[in-house]
């Protein structure tokens, strides 16, 4: 397969080169960058000297990229993909997105959150969570990668929902996140100062990931669900730990919730279920596509409380964009995606 990635030069896209490095089935056609064209990959990250030292496009060569590529990962900052998604709208090459252009299947919450235009809408596209839309993942020519808070909360929270076993007008969710997941662009909360020795949380009842948490909990359940996410910020690179309560339904037994977690999650080889009472870790799936989830019924208060944790860059973008290109080319799932978590 041919594959180009737009905005390689981001943290998403550079994760994204590491994974595809060890997969067997890929080669690289088009890099591409906004402030870097015409330089090579290796001269922005050294760490890739002598391995890809591909000179990076522009991409206003959008129709060249398209035409040497199956596959299309796009890395970009929203509001561009789409702009691509109707570009190549009557190509065969198909997308992956890593950002929220395509996520939502009703545009106007799009518009609503991001206080963007949609400029591509009703286009057939799929929400890329491959443990929740697998089938739908295998056909889709646009596919939306999940964010990477939804993928942690989403899949904390599915058996719970699916089974109808929590009221998800109480869903809170609580969860952290290390800095790269806002990319690599500077800014002044990324700064060390302002980072080290500090934790603090932002978007406070407005961040964007809650729509989209909304919507895959509302499908699941089959009515609206509205739902507190808070996000904090973390002293560290990587990693993304999400806290998740809710109320269990009347007669709701703490067998019945470890049930549901084994049901749903059997098969699932990304999904590392740890159990009641044992916690997941960001250093336990640092660099790896694993979410590892574990869970504790408070019987005090009635509530349960479930914890995922996921790398951002992997589960939460760059592996998780690779598993949904995966289904949708029909290769074994994990096709370069079995490293192990880097610990310490
Ligand atoms: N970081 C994360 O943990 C996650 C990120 N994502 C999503 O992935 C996407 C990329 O994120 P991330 O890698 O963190 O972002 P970065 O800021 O690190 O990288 C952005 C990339 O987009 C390029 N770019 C920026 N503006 C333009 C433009 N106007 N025209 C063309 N190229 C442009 C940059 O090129 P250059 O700098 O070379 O000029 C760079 O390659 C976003 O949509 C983000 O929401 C999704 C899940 C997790
Ligand atoms: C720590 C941090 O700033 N995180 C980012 C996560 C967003 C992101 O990366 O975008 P996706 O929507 O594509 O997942 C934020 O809160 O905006």
């Amino acid at each position: 397969m041919q594959v180009s990635i737009l905005g390689a030069t981001g943290y998403a896209g550079v994760e994204l080169l590491r994974i595809l490095h060890n997969h067997p089935e890929v080669d690289i056609a088009y890099l591409t960058s906004e402030g870097s064209t015409g330089k090579k990959i290796s001269d922005i990250y050294g760490h890739l000297r002598g391995i890809y030292d591909q000179v990076l496009i522009s991409i206003d060569n959008i129709e060249k990229i398209a035409a040497a590529s199956d596959f299309i990962f796009i890395c970009l900052p929203h509001g561009h993909a789409m702009q691509v998604g109707k570009a190549l709208e009557n190509t065969k090459t198909r997308i992956i997105d890593l950002g929220a252009d395509y996520r939502f299947a009703d545009t106007a919450t799009y518009e609503e959150w991001y206080k963007v235009k949609h400029i591509h809408k009703n286009t057939a596209r799929v929400y890329g969570l491959a443990e929740l839309h697998r089938q739908e993942i295998k056909t889709a020519k646009i596919i939306g990668n999940a964010g990477c808070y939804p993928t942690a909360s989403i899949l904390a929270l599915a058996p719970l929902v699916k089974q109808h076993l929590i009221d998800p007008s109480t869903i809170i969710i609580d969860a952290k996140s290390g800095a790269s997941g806002a990319g690599r662009s500077a800014v002044v909360a990324n700064q060390l100062p302002e980072l080290y020795d500090n934790f603090k949380a932002y978007g406070v009842a407005s961040h964007r990931h809650t729509p989209e948490i909304e919507q895959e909990l509302s499908s699941l359940v089959g009515k609206n669900v509205i739902l507190n996410f808070t996000p904090h910020l973390l002293p560290m690179a990587r990693g993304i730990l999400s806290t998740c309560y809710a109320k269990l339904l009347p007669g709701v037994t703490a067998e019945k919730v470890d049930d549901a977690f084994n049901q749903l999650y059997a098969s699932e080889f990304f999904i590392r279920l740890l159990g009641r009472g044992a916690y997941p870790t960001t250093k336990n799936v640092r660099g790896s596509n694993y979410c590892d989830i574990g869970w504790q019924v408070d019987k005090r208060t009635g509530r349960v409380i479930v914890l995922s944790a996921i790398d951002n860059l992997v589960k939460g973008a760059a592996g998780q964009a690779v598993q949904n290109f995966n289904i949708a080319c029909g290769f074994d799932e994990k096709t370069g995606l079995s490293m192990t978590p880097m610990y310490p």
